[in-house]
Order: C-alpha cells, then structure tokens, then sequence
C-alpha cells in the first residue's frame, strides 16, 4: 500500500471490491470486448457502482470510472472515501488519463485507489496475496490542474 493513501477498514475494502466486480457484469462493452468494472465508496457507506458504456460512435464511450462519477454526482452525492477499479486482466490496470481528471474533481488526492486484478478472488483464495495495486490520485496525476487553481488571484485578468 502506498503510504500516501489512507487506511480502508477491510469489511469496506472487501465490499467495495465485491462491488466492483458486480459492475463489471454490466460492462456493454461490444466494440473492445474489455469489460471494466468502478465502485465508489461514500463516508456513510453507500455504494455507487459504475460499468463502461460503449458507443458505435466510439468516441461516445464512456469509461466505467466516470460511469460511477455520473451516476452520483448527478444524485447529489459528491463525497467519497475509495474507489475500486478491476478489469478482465490478471494484473491490476490503471484509469485513463480523462478518468483521472475526473476523481481529481470529486476525492481528496491521498483517497484510496484500489487497482483489482481480475484473479483477486482466485489469488485470496490460494493465499497468494489479494495483488491489488493501492493507489491515489496524487500518484496517478502528479502535479495536477484541480477546482482549488480556479480560485488563484490571476493577473492581467479583469
Ligand atoms: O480507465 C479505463 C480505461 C478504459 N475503460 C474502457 C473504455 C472502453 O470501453 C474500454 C477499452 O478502452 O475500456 C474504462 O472503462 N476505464
Ligand atoms: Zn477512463
């Protein structure tokens, strides 16, 4: 774990994995075939789960991270504690660069990040270690642009 994350309680660990693995089944995912799954722990508990949406457009798909983002923030909810990720990838897979703007909008940069290996339940089940890759958006976006710089005074602006 990266000591730039906070420490997740493992029965909302294990949910928010759970969680994840179950939005992946909803993944539309027709044109890549590369299911992703997203879920977004709130401070009271809640849930909100996420599966990337695919477009014959292409250009219209939208990621299973954002899916997640959408859903609650168009709900009203806006605060969250972690986020899961997990794919159909043995190995733990990063979000792309326009879903990583996106948490820099909504989580605290030290939130954890959990990157799930698609063979975490096979792996915890043989005592290999569960190989997740825990994160944060401090990691995933050094130096990045967020809300707060839009505050900064600015000169030669009126
Ligand atoms: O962070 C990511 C990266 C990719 N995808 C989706 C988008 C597309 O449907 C498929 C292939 O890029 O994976 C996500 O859901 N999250
Ligand atoms: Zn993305």
């Amino acid at each position: 774990m990266s000591a730039l994350t906070w420490v997740l309680d493992v029965p909302s660990r294990e949910k928010l994995i759970k969680a994840a693995f179950e939005a992946k089944e909803f993944a539309y995912s027709k044109y890549s075939k590369f299911r992703v799954g997203a879920a977004l722990l709130t401070p009271d508990g809640q849930i909100i789960k996420g599966a990337n949406i695919e477009n014959a457009s292409y250009g219209g798909t939208i990621c299973a991270e954002r899916t997640a983002f959408v859903k609650a923030v168009s709900e009203g909810t806006m605060s969250f504690v972690a986020l899961a990720v997990v794919t159909d990838v043995a190995s733990p897979l990063s979000p792309c660069g326009m879903c990583r703007q996106v948490i820099r909008e909504f989580c605290p940069q030290n939130m954890p990040i959990l990157l799930v290996p698609a063979d975490y339940n096979e792996r915890v089940a043989k005592g290999l270690g569960d190989g997740i890759l825990e994160t944060s958006i401090a990691e995933l976006l050094p130096h990045s642009f967020g809300p707060e710089d839009l505050e900064l005074p600015r000169q030669g602006a009126d």
